[in-house]
């Protein structure tokens, strides 16, 4: 009985760092030959520019990069593993996303990506050709057929590799996580592998880029859509599949299976991976955050802690006269609970001094949201300070529903570099706060229990000018990721004028959002690449 091992090199390439990316690739091998006895080692799509390269795939010397680190591979790399790794590459004048097999100090073949996918957050047709030939290449008696992600997921590239001979399907993937997407991925490799009797490899990165967030879950599946090895989600690491010939094919054997995470576990995890890499890779020594004893800084104060650690977080609370005593009690004991950096900054004297300034200019007039407004970039004002003075990233709180509806202050609570809840809605914000406190006590109970308000006017709540927020996110998730018509929701059983009062804010705040610092992306349907609407049009809503 001949058998073979093959490692799943789940790792979280830096994009644009070729020569780094190199290097890890070369570790990983060497890791995986000594810890494993490897025969072949799998790593992701486009691995050795990151993914998504996005632009810098037009810079002149992309080309020249990777060919320096594909020569310093072949050069360092353990000879008798073979190693099949995803990196973009020019033929002819056209870009290609393209796996490379490399065997004894020699690129030995070279996929290029067949389905190229251009919807959501992916533009690959900006950059990329299609492939049109499968690869099939036997190593150590195996026959392997080799494809990158969006062909695993359109299906004829797997029925041409079958066709062409394959006994073991690999796929290379970049697989950006939202919610469900694990589960939704599972399920599409079962049906692969069943569908061509063959079992299937498929190897995702990991780790946060901008506003895409990776799980990983690199899983095999054997020729009967059984799951057979699942690697864990949120971790970098070298996972082993071990295949034995049987009956002249190949089986894998069941390894370790990383059981699918909770909702709420899987979304937490994904905000913490996301505010890590951002903060980590952008080279900031910490952050810094507004705590107002509400709930939403309250999470995103927990999310950085498991991100960064406390040492690396700071909390500022900035009183106004209508911060009510529960506001800075709540958040002086999360700080304390949480072991954080923690200040209180007064903006009183700051909001008179603009106040007095104005006092002329303002004269005769009612006051309205200016004045509260003057409140928030008061706040904002002392944050980046803060920021500029200590090194340190200042994280915004609004969460998806407030993104959706404007419900923020440009200059305001929307200063920052980078958001953890932008596409985390107001009542998943509570599910996740409960879901944190359950591991471990971090937000105290009031924080929340008691009605969301904004503090900017005396007795103000949320709901005082917005539906509650089980209407709202019901009627933001039909329109927004379900591209419903105001009419359709409506006939979904919601009231006429919530359903308008949303669809219109939602619409006339485009200027806003597009003004907003980057946040992770955790619905298939994120304030960002996926969703383009023009800022200035003349659009009705209705049917
Ligand atoms: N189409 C457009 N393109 C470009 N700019 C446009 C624009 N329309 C308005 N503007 C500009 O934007 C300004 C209005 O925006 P902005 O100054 O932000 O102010 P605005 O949206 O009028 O007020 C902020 C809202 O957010 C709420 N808020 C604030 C802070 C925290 C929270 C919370 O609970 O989290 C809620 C607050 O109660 C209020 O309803 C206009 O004065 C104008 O300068
Ligand atoms: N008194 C305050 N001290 C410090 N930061 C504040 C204060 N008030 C508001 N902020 C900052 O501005 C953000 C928006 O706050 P606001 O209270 O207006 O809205 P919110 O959406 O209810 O947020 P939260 O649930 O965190 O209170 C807060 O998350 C916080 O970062
Ligand atoms: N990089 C890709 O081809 C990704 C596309 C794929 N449908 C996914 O999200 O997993």
């Amino acid at each position: 009985m001949q058998d073979l091992t093959l490692v799943m090199a789940q790792l979280d390439p830096l994009v644009g760092d070729i020569p780094g990316n190199a290097e890890r690739a070369i570790e990983a091998v060497r890791e995986a030959r000594i810890e494993h006895g490897a025969d072949i080692v799998v790593f992701p799509e486009l691995f050795l520019s990151g993914y998504p390269p996005e632009d810098l795939l037009l810079r002149p010397s992309m080309e020249t990069r990777l060919r320096e680190a594909r020569s310093r591979m072949a050069a360092k790399m353990s000879r008798d593993v073979l190693v099949i790794i995803g990196y973009p590459g020019r033929r002819e004048g056209l870009g290609y996303n393209l796996a490379g097999l490399l065997y004894n100090g020699e690129w030995i073949g070279e996929y290029a990506k067949q389905v190229l996918p251009n919807y959501q957050v992916f533009d690959e047709r900006r950059y990329f050709a299609t492939g049109e030939q499968s690869l099939v290449l036997e190593h150590k008696g195996a026959k392997l057929g080799v494809l990158i992600c969006e062909d695993l997921w359109d299906g004829a590239p797997v029925r041409a590799a079958r066709d062409a001979g394959a006994d073991i399907v690999v796929t290379l993937n970049a697989s950006p996580y939202h919610q469900d997407k694990p589960a939704e991925r599972l399920r599409l490799l079962e049906q692969r592998a069943a569908e061509v009797s063959l079992p299937l490899v498929y190897v995702n990165t990991i780790g946060g880029q901008d506003e895409l967030v990776f799980d990983g879950g690199s899983a095999c599946v054997d020729a009967g859509g059984q799951v057979r090895v699942v690697a864990p989600y949120w971790q970098a690491g070298l996972m082993p599949v071990q295949f034995v010939q049987e009956n002249g094919a190949w089986a894998p054997v069941e390894g370790e299976i990383e059981p699918l995470e909770e909702p709420e576990e899987s979304l937490y995890c994904a905000l913490v991976s996301g505010v890590r890499d951002y903060v980590n890779k952008s080279g900031f020594e910490g952050v810094v955050l507004g705590l107002s004893g509400g709930i939403d800084s309250a999470l995103t104060l927990a999310i950085a802690v498991d991100a960064l650690g406390p040492q690396r977080v700071h909390a500022v609370m900035m009183p106004y006269r209508y911060t009510a005593d529960m506001s800075q009690e709540d958040a002086a004991e999360q700080a304390r609970v949480l072991g954080v950096h923690y200040e209180v900054l007064p903006i009183e004297p700051m909001v008179d001094a603009f106040m007095t300034t104005l006092a002329d200019t303002f004269a005769g007039t009612e006051r309205d949201t200016t004045e509260e407004n003057l409140q928030s970039r008061c706040r904002g004002v002392l944050l980046m300070a803060i920021s500029n003075k200590k090194g340190l990233m200042v994280l915004t709180t609004g969460n998806k529903s407030e993104m959706a509806v404007g419900y923020a202050t440009l200059y305001g609570d929307m200063v920052g570099g980078f958001n953890a809840l932008k596409d985390v809605y107001k009542t998943w914000v509570y599910r996740l706060a409960r879901w944190r406190n359950a591991q471990e006590p971090a937000i105290p109970e009031r924080v929340i229990t008691r009605p969301p308000s904004a503090e900017l006017a005396p007795g103000q709540q949320d709901t005082d000018s917005l539906p509650d927020y089980d209407t709202l996110d019901a009627i933001l998730m039909r329109y927004i990721e379900g591209d419903m018509s105001a009419e359709a929701i409506i006939e979904a059983g919601f009231e006429r004028d919530d359903v308008y009062q949303v669809v219109k804010l939602v619409d006339r705040n485009e200027y806003k959002r597009r003004q907003a610092p980057v946040g992770v992306r955790v619905t298939p349907r994120g304030f960002g690449r996926d969703r383009r609407y023009p800022i200035v049009n003349g659009w009705q809503p209705g049917d």
